[in-house]
């Protein structure tokens, strides 16, 4: 009985200082550990050089990255929310890149200077981290020539008033959409980061597809449906349409074969691709 009733009593509490030094000893558990990731970095970086074969390609793999993150919030936790496990890996992944980067000059954000909702830049360092540079250009245009370059990712809000720069992205195929941002949000994007990167499959993505066709947003969004393809029309200007395509759709599926279907449109194509994190 009385062994019983020891048992069931409850520890007593840690005190605020005994607290405070498991903090102290965790955080140097956890600083160990992210150097010990940070240094992998230079070697990740000679792998890439070694195997990649192209010293001037993109080092950001963001189907890499996605996966990582969904397989951390996939994992169980008693206390961590996804946000904060998002955030914080976005941020040794933002260190990695700068170390791979050092001898390249690092990465560097392009925004287009007239948008000045600030929601923007504050969505991209969610994404991208502390350590890319940025700066602001006049035109959308000049933030998708700075794009060509490996280095740069830009940064283009889908605010109507920043005009159809998406639908230049059908000649330029070597940059592409990358991410939606806000990154994590069930709403409609609010912009994007294009890259000079090839999207890779994810599992989870949502794909990106650009018209010139007259039939209305939600016909075209019917069309698409009875073409196998689950359409959310995201941003009209200059008679140019913007559609989220749920999956990894190729730039070359058959469903989007605007000469075997004419109301798709004469000038259309898939501009990259984001995974949904
Ligand atoms: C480490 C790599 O480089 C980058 C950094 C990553 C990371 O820190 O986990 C993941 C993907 C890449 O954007 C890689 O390509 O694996």
């Amino acid at each position: 009985m009385a062994l019983n009733a020891r048992a069931q009593t409850p520890p007593s509490p840690l005190s605020l200082s005994e607290l405070r030094l498991r903090i102290d000893a965790i955080d140097a558990e956890l600083l160990r550990l992210v150097d010990e990731r940070s240094a992998l970095a230079g070697d990740i970086a000679a792998a890439k050089a070694r195997e990649g074969g192209d010293a001037n390609a993109c080092l950001l793999r963001p189907d890499r990255e996605a996966m990582l993150l969904r397989k951390l919030t996939g994992k169980p936790r008693v206390a961590a929310s996804d946000a904060a496990v998002v955030a914080i890996w976005r941020e040794l992944i933002s260190e990695s890149l700068r170390i791979q980067g050092e001898g390249q000059g690092g990465l560097h954000l392009d925004f287009w200077a007239g948008d000045a909702s600030g929601q923007l830049v504050k969505w991209s360092r969610e994404r991208f981290g502390a350590a890319p540079s940025e700066g602001g250009l006049a035109e959308p245009v000049q933030v998708i020539a700075a794009a060509r370059d490996p280095r740069h990712i830009g940064i283009l809000s889908l605010d109507p008033r920043a005009g159809a720069w998406w639908a230049r992205l059908l000649a330029e195929p070597q940059v592409r959409v990358i991410c939606a941002l806000p990154e994590r949000t069930p709403e409609r994007p609010k912009g994007f980061a294009i890259a000079a990167l090839k999207p890779e499959p994810t599992g989870d993505d949502v794909s990106y597809w650009v018209s010139d066709s007259r039939l209305s947003e939600a016909a075209l969004t019917e069309l698409l449906g009875q073409r196998g393809l689950a359409a959310e029309w995201l941003c009209s200007t200059g008679g140019m349409k913007l559609f989220g395509l749920s999956g990894f759709v190729q730039e070359d599926d058959s469903r989007l074969d605007s000469k075997a279907e004419k109301a798709l449109g004469s000038l259309s194509g898939v501009i990259g691709s984001s995974p949904r994190i």
